[in-house]
C-alpha cells in the first residue's frame, strides 16, 4: 500500500471542499429565492413535487455513477429542499404582510437562553434574517402578557411534542387571549444529559429538568432509577442550576446546543423515548396575518358545540362537506362549566378561501362559541419520496432485462386472477364498480364562476355525481378559480375531478382534486403513472386513442403497483380509418377489459357518437356491464338547452333503469 498523504494535508483538502460546498449551498438558496419571486408574479404554488421527483431521480442516478448511495443523496436533498421551501414561504409571507418586515423582533419565550423555546425562536428569526431580542419568561401567561402589552412582538408557545403529545396549559392560555396565531415552527428536540466538564455518567446523582423532557425521556430515566429528579420551570433553568452548582454529581436534560451556552457537556445523548422527537411551537402576535394563496395554510379554531348528542359530529361534517381536512382535534374543559368542553381544531386551509369562509358561516349557526385563533403558513414539509423502481435505477442494468422483468409481473394486480371480486372506486356521491354505475360530466375550461355555479346546479339536477374539469391550463388565476369551482361543486355534492392533460397540470390537479383523470395522451408517461400510483385520491386512466387494451392494462398495473388501488379505466374511443374524423367507440374493449380485469370501466361516448344515438349507447354500456358514463355536454351539439337537458335525462334514465 502506498504511504497515504499526511493527515493534516487531507484535512486541509476536506476543509477547502466544505467551504466550496457551503458557498454552493448559499448560492442555491439565493436561486431558490429568485424562484419565489417568479412564483409571486405568476401566483404559482411554492411546492412542486413533480420537479422535486425529477430532480431527485436525476441526482440519485448521477450520484450512483460517482459512488454515492441513493439514500444518502436523497436524505441530503430532502433537507436542502425543505430549507428551500421554508425560505420561499417565509419570503412570500413577509411580502404579503409588509408591516411584519422589521430589522429586529422582540420575542417572548419560556425560560432563558438555551431552552428549546429559545432555539425555536432563534431558528424562526434566522430564517427571516431578522435580529432577535430575547425576552425570557417564567410561564405561558407571562409570555402572552408580554405580547399583549406590546413589550414583545411575538410569543413562542410549545403546542405539541411527538413523544409527549399536546401541551394542555398552552391550549388553556389560548382560550383567553386576544392574540392571533401567525406562525408555527417545528424543531428537532435532541435530549441529552448535560453535565459539568469532567463528569461521567457514574458521578450523576441528581437530574434537573422541565416536566416535559422528563416525560419524553421516561424510558431512559426508569433505566436509571438511581437519579433523583428535580423539576424546573424550563430546560434553561435546569442547565443554569448545573452550571452554577460547580458539582460533578448534577446534570440537566436539554439540547447539546443549549448546553454549550452554559459550558455543559453532553455525557449521554438520544435520551428521548422516540427516535424522532420534535416539538411544534406556535407563534402569537397582536395582529393576525394574511397567507398568500400559494402557501400551504393552516387555520386554528376554537369552538364549543351545543350540548345535544352528536353536536361535534355535526360540526365536523360541515368541514367534510367542504373537503376541509382537519389535521388536529383537541378538547379542553371550559373552566366553571363542568363536563363542557372547548374544541381546538387545526384545519389545512386558508382562512380567506371560499370553503373555509363557507364552513365558518355554517359553524357559526350550529356552535355556541367559535373563534378563529389564526391562519398561518404550514411549516411541515413532507419529504418527497421516490418509488422503489426509481430508486433501483442501476446505471449498468440492460434495459431489455428490466422490460422483460416488469412485463412478467405486469397484468398481475389488474387481473381477475389476482383479485376475483370487482373493485369499487368511491369518492363522495360517486361510486364506480361492483354493481354501481356512475355519471360524470366533463366541463371545458376556461369558464366564468357565475356560469359555472349555474352549470353545477343543473348537472346535479340532471343526476350527475361528478364533474371532470378539463383544460386547466386555459383557466386564468388557476388556484383561486379551482377553489371557487370546488366550492360550487361541494354545494351540490358533486365530486371535483381534475383532468391532467399536460405534465404541468399534475401538481395542481393532485393538490386540489377529489379525484384526478389522466388524459389518454399521457397514458404512456411512466413518471406520471408512478406519481398517480402514490396518491391517496382515486384516479381515472383514459385509454390513449392509439393504445391497445394491453397497453391500458400495463399503464394501470403501474399505478396499482405503487400503492394506489383507487383506480378506474376509461374508454373514450380509438382512432380508426372510418373517414368521419371522429374516433370509434370500442365497446369490444369494454367487454375485454371487464373480462380481464376487476377494475371499473367508465365509457365516454361523447366524442365518437352522435347525440341522437347516445340513449342507445347508454343502454349498451349498461348491458355490457360498464361501470359509468362520462359525457362532454359541449361536444353534444343539440339545438337548444331544453333539448340537451332532455337528451341527458334519457341517457341517464337508460343507464339507471
Ligand atoms: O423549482 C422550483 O419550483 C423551486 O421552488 C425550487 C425547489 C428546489 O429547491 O429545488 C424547491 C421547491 C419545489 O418544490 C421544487 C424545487
Amino acid at each position: 500500500m502506498n504511504k497515504p498523504q499526511p493527515l493534516n494535508h487531507t484535512r486541509e483538502q476536506i476543509t477547502s471542499l466544505d467551504n466550496e460546498l457551503l458557498a454552493l449551498l448559499a448560492r442555491r438558496r439565493e436561486l431558490s429565492l429568485d424562484v419565489a419571486r417568479s412564483k409571486e408574479v405568476d401566483v404559482r404554488p411554492i411546492r412542486d413535487t413533480t420537479r422535486e421527483k425529477e430532480l431527485l431521480s436525476r441526482l440519485v442516478k448521477q450520484g450512483r455513477e460517482q459512488g454515492l448511495d441513493a439514500h444518502y443523496v436523497i436524505s441530503l436533498y430532502q433537507s436542502i429542499i425543505e430549507d428551500s421551501v421554508l425560505n420561499q414561504q417565509a419570503y412570500l409571507h413577509g411580502r404579503a404582510n409588509p408591516e411584519t418586515q422589521k430589522q429586529q423582533y422582540c420575542i417572548a419565550y419560556l425560560g432563558a437562553r438555551g431552552s428549546y423555546s429559545y432555539l425555536a425562536a432563534t431558528r424562526y428569526c434566522d430564517r427571516r434574517q431578522v435580529e432577535m431580542q430575547d425576552l425570557g419568561c417564567q410561564s405561558f401567561d407571562e409570555i402572552v402578557q408580554a405580547v399583549e402589552s406590546g413589550h414583545a412582538d411575538y410569543g413562542f408557545l410549545p403546542i405539541e411534542n411527538t413523544s409527549s403529545g399536546s401541551i394542555n396549559e398552552v391550549y388553556d392560555v389560548l382560550q383567553h387571549t386576544s392574540l392571533a396565531i401567525v406562525g408555527e415552527t417545528t424543531i428537532e428536540v435532541g435530549h441529552c444529559l448535560l453535565a459539568n466538564s469532567g463528569s461521567t455518567i457514574n458521578d450523576i446523582k441528581t437530574v434537573y429538568a422541565h416536566p416535559q423532557p422528563i416525560s419524553q425521556c421516561s424510558r431512559y430515566l426508569s433505566q436509571h432509577g438511581q437519579f433523583k429528579l428535580e423539576y424546573c420551570s424550563s430546560s434553561a433553568e435546569a442547565m443554569e442550576k448545573v452550571c452554577n452548582a460547580n458539582d460533578n454529581s448534577v446534570a440537566a436534560i436539554g439540547s447539546a446546543e443549549g448546553g454549550a451556552l452554559y459550558q455543559l457537556e453532553a455525557i449521554e445523548s438520544g435520551l428521548a423515548n422516540q427516535k424522532i422527537n420534535q416539538s411544534r411551537f406556535i407563534v402569537v402576535a397582536r395582529k393576525a396575518v394574511e397567507v398568500p394563496s400559494q402557501l400551504p395554510a393552516k387555520c386554528t379554531l376554537i369552538m364549543a358545540t351545543g350540548q345535544k348528542p352528536g353536536a361535534l359530529v355535526e360540526a365536523l361534517l360541515v368541514l367534510k362537506a367542504r373537503n376541509l381536512n382537519m389535521s388536529k382535534l383537541e378538547s379542553r374543559p371550559i373552566p366553571g362549566t363542568p363536563w363542557e368542553e372547548m374544541f381546538y381544531l387545526d384545519i389545512d386551509a386558508n382562512l380567506a378561501s371560499e370553503p373555509m369562509q363557507a364552513a365558518l358561516k355554517e359553524l357559526e349557526k350550529t356552535t355556541r362559541f367559535i373563534k378563529v385563533l389564526g391562519c398561518y403558513p404550514c411549516e411541515t414539509v413532507k419529504p418527497t419520496q421516490l418509488s422503489s423502481s426509481q430508486l433501483m435505477i442501476e446505471p449498468n442494468t440492460s434495459k431489455a432485462t428490466t422490460v422483460t422483468a416488469t412485463a412478467q409481473t405486469k397484468q398481475q394486480r389488474v387481473s381477475k386472477q389476482y383479485k376475483a371480486e370487482p373493485s369499487q372506486v368511491l369518492s363522495g356521491q360517486l361510486c364506480l364498480g361492483a354493481g354501481q354505475i356512475g355519471a360524470l360530466s366533463q366541463v371545458q375550461l376556461p369558464i366564468e364562476l357565475p356560469q359555472f355555479e349555474q352549470m353545477a346546479k343543473s348537472l346535479k339536477e340532471s343526476g350527475f355525481q361528478a364533474v371532470v374539469l378539463q383544460g386547466l391550463s386555459q383557466q386564468s388565476d388557476l388556484i383561486n378559480s379551482i377553489n371557487h369551482f370546488k366550492n360550487a361543486l361541494a354545494q351540490f355534492d358533486l365530486v371535483c375531478i381534475l383532468a391532467i392533460e399536460h405534465e404541468t397540470d399534475l401538481t395542481i390537479a393532485t393538490q386540489f382534486a377529489d379525484m384526478v383523470m389522466l388524459s389518454g395522451n399521457l397514458m404512456y408517461n411512466q413518471a406520471i403513472l408512478t406519481q398517480l400510483g402514490s396518491l391517496l385520491i382515486p384516479v381515472i386512466l383514459e385509454r390513449n386513442a392509439m393504445a391497445s387494451v394491453d397497453d391500458l392494462l400495463n399503464a394501470a398495473e403501474e399505478v396499482l403497483s405503487q400503492g394506489n388501488q383507487q383506480l378506474a379505466l376509461c374508454e373514450s374511443g380509438v382512432t380508426t380509418l372510418n373517414n368521419s374524423g371522429k374516433p370509434s367507440l370500442d365497446l369490444a374493449a369494454l367487454v375485454e377489459l371487464k373480462a380481464l380485469s376487476h377494475l371499473p370501466v367508465v365509457v365516454n361516448p361523447s366524442y365518437a357518437i352522435d347525440a341522437e344515438q347516445l340513449p342507445t349507447f347508454a343502454r349498451a354500456i349498461k348491458q355490457l356491464k360498464g361501470d359509468g358514463i362520462m359525457m362532454n355536454l359541449s361536444a353534444i351539439e343539440s339545438t337548444t338547452q331544453a333539448q340537451s337537458d332532455e337528451l341527458v335525462k334519457t341517457v341517464l334514465s337508460n343507464l339507471y333503469h
